[in-house]
């Protein structure tokens, strides 16, 4: 029997999603307002899921504690009220969209998740765009 355990989390971040490697018509082209070079912000809002049998000793699948320090070691300190593209290193070669950030932080807890339990990354950007990771 599996059960999945959720913890919500959220971080604020600027970012710029362009290719140094291409024009400026054709960042503007493909990235359009999001290539904007002053950068501009989201407050994302993140939903990490830990999915796993259910230890008969403590009744936790993971402790929610163990979850929320983590999500915060990991991702809101390395991430809240910083600059993606220019202040954390994941991302100096890295567009920081949605993907690739749901990617980035599911690298950085999967080693911190039980080796038999699923990890699944959900990064809401805007509150209609949001992407969904699980390591596959
Ligand atoms: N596949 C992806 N497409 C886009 C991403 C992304 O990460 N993955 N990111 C962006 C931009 O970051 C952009 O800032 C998104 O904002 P916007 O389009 O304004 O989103 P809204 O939901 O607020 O837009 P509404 O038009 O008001 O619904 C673009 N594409
Ligand atoms: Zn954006």
């Amino acid at each position: 029997m599996k059960v999945k355990v959720s913890r919500r989390a959220h971080f604020n971040a600027a970012h710029r999603l362009y290719r140094a490697d291409w024009s400026d018509t054709k960042n503007n082209d493909v990235f359009g307002k999001c290539n904007n070079p002053n950068f501009h912000g989201h407050n994302y809002e993140l939903i990490v899921s830990v999915t796993g049998e259910i230890d008969p000793v403590t009744g936790f699948v993971i402790d929610v504690k163990i979850l929320k320090d983590l999500i915060k070691a990991e991702v809101e300190e390395a991430f809240d009220h910083k600059n993606l593209n220019l202040e954390v290193p994941e991302f100096k070669e890295l567009n920081p969209t949605a993907e690739n950030i749901a990617v980035v932080i599911w690298n950085k807890l999967r080693p911190h998740i039980k080796a038999s339990d699923a990890l699944e990354v959900e990064l809401y950007e805007t509150p209609r765009n949001f992407v969904t990771y699980t390591g596959e």
